[in-house]
């Protein structure tokens, strides 16, 4: 549907930016994708996002929305077209926004500070965080899905993008430090939501392929590390 001038500023690589992506796939809304390159911030992004200078940021009609999960909550009231992000009942909403906080605020951290660690202590507490978090998720799957394929039920909805859209790191930090994260036996329901959310069409195409991914972490760990502290 293209009935409005949609702008998406982003990196293939942020799981912030697959956020809004797959919310506007699911709407079925056309935009346009403007790649920041890494290390690069555009006159646009810097008009667009002044007080964070990050992507994703999102034009609609000349008007920029910030921030991954207020974005993905904006494409759900903006535009009707396509199945609800967030649900319909007031409580369910905020338990999936609670959720959505915790992965960023939290679980998140967890995540990053692996790739970030400075020394195996740091990266065996950082690694703990994010396996304590994928258990929490797991318990709060159970409750959510109500015994359905996703967060949000029969389609996806917002705990299940603000989740998903990191995987393709999951995986990659699993591949650096030889552990399973998502795991079959320990978290069986979340391992299952995770193959079912990467096949919906909405998604498949936005989740960056594992090996390719693990080349950009490296060159960032790179740069990381050789910053001075
Ligand atoms: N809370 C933000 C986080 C966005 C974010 O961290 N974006 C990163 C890319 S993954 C970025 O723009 N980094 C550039 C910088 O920090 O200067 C959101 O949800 O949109």
């Amino acid at each position: 549907m293209a009935a409005s001038d949609v702008k998406l500023l982003g990196g293939w690589a942020s799981p912030f930016v697959i956020r809004p992506r797959i919310a506007l796939n699911l709407k079925n809304i056309d935009y346009e994708f403007l790649e920041e390159p890494l290390g690069t911030k555009s006159e646009l992004l810097l008009k667009s996002n002044p007080v964070y200078k990050k992507i994703p940021v999102m034009i609609h009609n000349d008007k920029p929305i910030c921030e991954s999960l207020i974005i993905v909550q904006y494409i759900d009231e903006a535009f009707t077209s396509g199945p609800s992000i967030l649900p319909s009942d007031p409580y369910d909403r905020s338990v999936a926004r609670f959720w959505g906080a915790y992965i960023d605020d939290k679980w998140f951290s967890s995540l990053l500070a692996t790739l970030k660690a400075k020394t195996e202590e740091e990266k065996k507490t950082a690694i703990e965080g994010v396996s304590t978090g994928i258990e929490l998720l797991e318990e709060a799957f159970e409750k959510i899905s109500k015994g359905k394929d996703f967060f949000g039920g029969d389609t996806v909805g917002y705990i299940d993008i603000a989740l998903g859209a990191n995987l393709a790191w999951v995986r990659v930090v699993e591949k650096l430090n030889g552990v399973e994260l998502l795991d079959e036996t320990k978290t069986p329901n979340l391992y299952a939501w995770s193959e079912k959310f990467c096949s919906v069409p909405a998604v498949k195409d936005l989740i960056p392929e594992t090996d390719k991914l693990l080349e950009f972490a490296k060159t960032l760990i790179a740069k990381w590390s050789a910053a001075p502290q």
